[in-house]
C-alpha cells in the first residue's frame, strides 16, 4: 500500500518505514527496526543451525568417548563439554531454585530459562542445552535475536527431541544430578516416551501430524545401507549360459586341427580375456583402466605418468621422450584426485544433518539441518546393483548407472548404461530425495576409488529447513503429475 509521502525527518519510525519501502528501498537504513528484526531473524537461523550442528558433533564425540580404543584426549574433550553443559544447568536450576544451593556464589537471574521451561518443559530445555551455541544464544544473545531462536526451536521442537534421541545423546543424566535434590516434574519426563534409540537415524520419517513411521516400500521395511551391494549370485547362471557359451563356441569352431600353434595361443589368450571381462564376481561399475594417448603433450602415445587429467604441475611426466611405455591410464578420483587406483569412498557428512519427513502428496522427503553451500557433495546414491542381464522392476528408485560425465575426460568413457542402482528395499538417505523442476541438487556419476558411482551434488547453497530436491528428468513425470510447485513444471496438475 502506498503511503504517497517521501521520508522526511518529522516522520516517526514507522512512517519513515513505509515511506522509505514506498521509494523502493529493499534495504532500510542500518539502525531502523525493519532492518533490526530481519538481521535477528537472519542471525537466529544461524543459532539454529549451530545448534543441530552442536548436537551432531555431541553425537561424534559421545562415541568417540565411548569407544574403548578411543584417545585420551578424545575422552577428554567430552568430559569438558559435560561440565560445561551441567554449569549451564546449575545456573538454571539456581534461578529456579535458589534454595536448594548452599553457596553464596552469584548466578544471574534468568527469565529466558523460566520462560523456556514454561513452554517447553525440561527434557527440551536438557537437549537443547547439549549445544554450544543454543547455551550461548541463551546466556548473552540480543532480546530479539532470542525471541527468534525460540520461535523456531518452538516450530521444530518435534525436530530436535527425534535428533537427539534417535542418537541416543546422553540428556538425561545432567538432570539426573537434580534428581536427589526431589525437583518437582524432574523426574517423570526423564523416561523416554519413545525408543528411537534402536533404529537407524534414516529408518525414521517424521509424519504432519507429528508422528513417527518406518519407511514402508511395497509392504518391506526400507533398510540403511553405507555402501552399494551387488549380490554376483543372483546374476551368474544368466550371464554364464547365455553369452559365455556363445563365446566358446564361436572360438571353439574356429580352431581348427589345421591351426597353428602361435594362433591358438593367441585364441585361448583372447578366450581367457573374454571370459574375465564377462566374469559376473566383477562388480558392473569397477572402472577397468584403458590404454591411451598422453593429455597433457598429446602426443598420442602412451605415458608413464598417467596424466589423463592434463594436470599442468605433473611432475613425473617426461613427454615426448619415454611416451612409447605402455602403461595403463586411471581417471582422477574425484575423492583424492589420485590417477593412481586408490581405496577411497564417497563418504560426506551432509547426512548426518538432514531429517526425514513427510510431504504432502509427494510423500516421504529430506529436509535440510544445516546451511549447505553450492559443491557440496551431499552423498552417494546407493542401492542394489542389477547388471543389464537382469531385469529391473523397480520404477520408482532405479537409477542408470551411465560413464563419469561432469568431468573433463568425458570423451574417454563409454557413455553406455553400466548397470541400474535400486534402493527400493536398501538404500540410504539419498532415495528420499524428492523431484523439483528447479532442483537445488543434481546427480553427478564421478570415479571414486576403482569404482564409477552416482553422487548428489549442491547446485546452489541450500538454507537450513529448505526440502533437498532433484531433477529425476522429464520422461518421470511423462505419465504422472508433478507437484513440485515450480512455474517451469514440466507436468503440473490441471
Ligand atoms: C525416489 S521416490 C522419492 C521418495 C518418495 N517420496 C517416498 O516416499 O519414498 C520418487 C517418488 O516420490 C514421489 N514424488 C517425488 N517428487 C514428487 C513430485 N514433485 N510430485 C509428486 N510426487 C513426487 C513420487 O511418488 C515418485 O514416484
Amino acid at each position: 500500500m502506498s503511503t504517497g509521502k517521501e521520508p522526511s525527518e518529522t516522520m516517526d519510525a514507522d512512517e519513515l518505514l513505509a515511506a522509505m519501502l514506498d521509494e523502493g528501498f529493499n534495504r532500510p537504513d542500518l539502525g531502523s527496526e525493519y532492518y533490526f528484526a530481519q538481521n535477528a531473524q537472519s542471525r537466529s537461523r544461524h543459532i539454529i543451525a549451530a545448534i543441530y550442528w552442536d548436537l551432531n558433533a555431541m553425537w561424534q564425540l559421545q562415541k568417540i568417548s565411548r569407544d574403548p580404543q578411543s584417545l585420551d584426549e578424545e575422552r577428554a574433550k567430552y568430559i569438558a563439554e559435560r561440565r560445561a553443559i551441567e554449569e549451564f544447568l546449575d545456573q538454571s536450576m539456581y534461578h529456579k531454585y535458589p534454595e536448594i544451593f548452599q553457596t553464596d556464589g552469584h548466578y544471574p537471574l534468568f527469565d529466558r530459562v523460566r520462560f523456556f521451561l514454561f513452554e517447553h518443559g525440561w527434557p527440551l530445555f536438557a537437549m537443547c542445552a547439549l549445544s554450544e551455541a543454543f547455551r550461548t544464544a541463551c546466556l548473552i544473545s540480543e532480546i530479539m535475536v532470542w525471541d527468534e531462536v525460540r520461535k523456531l526451536i518452538s516450530t521444530n521442537k518435534r525436530s530436535i527431541e527425534v535428533y537427539v534421541r534417535s542418537r541416543n545423546l546422553d540428556w538425561q543424566s545432567p538432570l539426573l544430578n537434580y534428581g536427589h535434590l526431589g525437583l518437582p516434574g524432574l523426574t517423570s519426563p526423564i523416561q523416554p516416551e519413545m525408543d528411537l534409540g534402536k533404529e537407524h537415524v534414516h529408518h525414521l520419517v517424521q509424519t504432519s501430524d507429528g508422528h513417527l513411521k518406518r519407511p514402508v516400500h511395497m509392504g518391506k521395511a526400507q533398510t540403511n545401507i553405507n555402501i552399494t551391494i551387488f549380490k554376483p549370485a543372483q546374476s551368474a547362471q544368466k550371464t554364464r549360459t547365455t553369452r559365455m557359451t556363445r563365446t566358446s563356441q564361436k572360438i571353439q569352431t574356429t580352431l581348427t586341427p589345421q591351426t597353428t600353434q602361435e594362433t591358438r595361443k593367441t585364441q585361448i589368450a583372447q578366450m581367457a580375456m573374454a571370459q574375465k571381462a564377462r566374469d559376473p564376481q566383477r562388480h558392473p561399475y569397477t572402472y577397468l583402466p584403458k590404454w591411451g594417448p598422453c593429455m597433457k603433450c598429446l602426443c598420442k602415445r602412451n605415458c608413464p605418468c598417467h596424466n589423463v587429467g592434463g594436470l599442468p604441475d605433473c611432475l613425473k611426466c617426461q613427454c615426448p621422450q619415454t611416451c612409447r611405455c605402455k602403461t595403463p591410464k586411471w581417471l582422477m578420483c574425484y575423492r583424492c584426485g589420485s590417477t593412481d587406483s586408490c581405496t577411497c569412498r564417497a563418504g560426506s557428512m551432509a547426512g548426518d544433518l538432514i531429517e526425514l519427513v513427510e510431504y504432502p502428496i509427494k510423500g516421504t522427503g529430506v529436509r535440510a539441518l544445516a546451511n549447505f553451500l553450492a559443491g557440496t557433495i551431499m552423498g552417494e546414491y546407493v542401492g542394489e546393483v542389477i547388471p543389464l542381464s537382469r531385469k529391473c522392476n523397480d520404477n520408482i528408485y532405479a537409477l542408470c548407472q551411465t560413464g563419469v560425465y561432469g568431468m573433463e575426460q568425458m570423451d574417454q568413457v563409454d557413455m553406455k548404461h553400466n548397470g541400474i542402482t535400486s534402493s527400493a528395499h536398501v538404500g540410504n538417505w539419498t532415495r528420499y530425495i524428492n523431484h523439483h523442476c528447479e532442483p537445488n541438487c543434481t546427480f553427478v556419476s564421478v570415479l571414486v576409488g576403482n569404482r564409477i558411482t552416482t553422487v548428489v551434488q549442491a547446485v546452489r547453497d541450500i538454507a537450513i529447513f529448505e526440502e533437498i530436491t532433484l531433477h529425476y528428468g522429464e520422461q518421470y513425470w511423462k505419465s504422472t503429475h508433478c507437484f513440485c510447485g515450480s512455474s517451469k513444471c514440466c507436468n503440473p496438475p490441471t
